[in-house]
């Protein structure tokens, strides 16, 4: 086989390419993101069988790296980088959830979800955590001055970026936004030895410190901005199809807020058609929070540019992000995909979340929104009666435990909980007990 390489390339298309191995975040002829070009020609060479036999296969061991949902189809994210970098903590491979009964309450053929918080540090972030420091790893190994890693984060990033850097040996520096982020978020990059700035200032405030102390010390910037991140998180789009036998569903739905990871999940599924992995071409929904919603906002306008806006507070913190740096990439991806937008108020995620922890989930928030869209789609008939239906669910609901309490006490601001099943609180009384469990036969 021809050897696999790859570089970087801008993805506003003016011709700029770098070597992976410079670092560079964005395009500085014209300040567009970057993307990581693949030799297309060597992975077309390479019978679409003949993938699906190997990752078939990495897929059966539970070592890593083969085991690892990421680095088992290493030829796709890095294929340059020696075995040796890689840091992986056993991120991806993780459950598709069918969901039957709510399939069957709204008239589909399916409803599944793709649990990316079953992971190491409970979020999708993990997919591309693993690359991003796999490569400052090497870079650092090839004598680049990195001397930590950095991010801004409305928490899952800050948690993944900590775990992988200590893994690796490499201080890491995370700035959150004060008050803005669970207490599960806050304390994972403390438990992983990170530099934990706590910022009188929301997310986007945050990002702007970080771009600005990034552009010009040995600090790297680990925001999904950087596109090895987004390398990563495309193995989500290329799991999820491996885990329906390589038939995608009609619809993947998926949370946005900073949008790289609706943006990866196009280039996942970009990837898999082009090489002949799959043949049809599903359609995408980033679903966002009501309060926090520029990209809706967007796609109601048509598209025309985005108005970055305050994004206020909302029960999906993770996604409370008002000037989206990933918004042309997900622009295109939906235009690719025959896209929509849509919102959920925080009644309709919260309650959605509840509906489908009835089914044994444990829902975060911001997949709550993914399927308040789903319920709302179906509504409006966007998405039809008897569509199989996908949705990327993007953290672990234990990191929102504040939540589900609130939820289940009546006690979240403008919730209107319709699945509430607070504790029954009862003497140590055997005739009390049984009169609570009378209806039960
Ligand atoms: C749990 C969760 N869901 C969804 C998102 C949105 O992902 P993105 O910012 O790439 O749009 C994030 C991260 O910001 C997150 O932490």
């Amino acid at each position: 086989m021809t050897a696999l390489k790859a570089h970087y390339a801008c993805s506003e298309g003016c011709g700029f390419t770098a070597s992976l191995w410079d670092v560079v975040y964005r395009c500085p002829k014209c300040e567009g993101l970057l993307e990581v070009a693949h030799d297309e020609a060597a992975l077309r060479a390479v019978p679409a069988a003949e993938w699906k036999r190997r990752f078939e296969s990495r897929f059966a061991t539970s070592r890593l790296p083969d085991g690892s949902g990421v680095w088992g189809k290493r030829e796709w994210a890095l294929p340059e980088l020696p075995v040796e970098d890689i840091v992986s903590l056993g991120e991806g491979r993780v459950p598709l959830k069918p969901m039957p009964r709510m399939a069957a309450e709204l008239g589909l053929s399916s409803l599944m979800l793709k649990e990316c918080g079953v992971s190491p540090t409970g979020s999708f972030k993990d997919w591309g955590m693993t690359v991003l420091v796999s490569a400052v790893k090497h870079l650092r190994s090839r004598g680049t001055p990195i001397r930590a890693v950095a991010c801004a984060s409305t928490g899952d990033t800050s948690a993944a970026l900590s775990a992988y850097a200590a893994a690796a040996g490499i201080p890491a520096v995370v700035f959150l936004p004060k008050n803005k982020v669970s207490l599960a978020q806050l304390v994972q990059p403390i438990a992983n030895g990170a530099r934990v700035l706590s910022l009188d200032t929301d997310f986007d405030g945050c990002m702007k410190l970080v771009q600005a102390v990034t552009a010009d010390t040995g600090l790297y910037l680990a925001n999904s901005m950087n596109s090895l991140r987004i390398e990563g998180q495309k193995m989500i789009a290329v799991e999820l199809c491996q885990d329906l036998g390589w038939e995608p569903p009609d619809w993947i739905v998926i949370p946005g807020g900073n949008l790289g990871n609706a943006s990866a999940l196009g280039r996942g599924l970009d990837l898999l058609h082009t090489l002949g992995l799959i043949t049809r071409r599903p359609r995408i929904a980033v679903a966002q929070a009501q309060r926090a919603n520029p990209l809706l906002r967007s796609f109601r306008g048509g598209f025309q540019e985005l108005t970055p806006m305050q994004a206020e507070a909302t029960l999906a913190s993770a996604i409370q992000i008002g000037n989206p740096v990933s918004y042309r990439r997900a622009v295109k991806m939906l235009r690719a995909f025959d896209g929509v937008v849509e919102e959920a108020t925080e009644s309709e995620l919260a309650n959605a979340a509840a509906r489908a922890d009835r089914e044994g989930t444990f829902t975060c928030p911001q997949t709550g929104v993914a399927l308040a869209a789903v319920e709302k789609l179906v509504a409006q008939g966007v998405m039809a009666k008897g569509a199989s239906v996908a949705v990327v669910a993007t953290a672990h609901g234990l990191k929102f435990a504040d939540f589900k309490v609130g939820y289940h006490r009546g006690t979240l601001a403008d919730v209107k909980a319709a699945h509430a099943n607070p504790p029954v609180e009862l003497p140590a009384d055997l005739s009390a007990v049984r009169a609570a469990l009378k209806d039960l036969g």
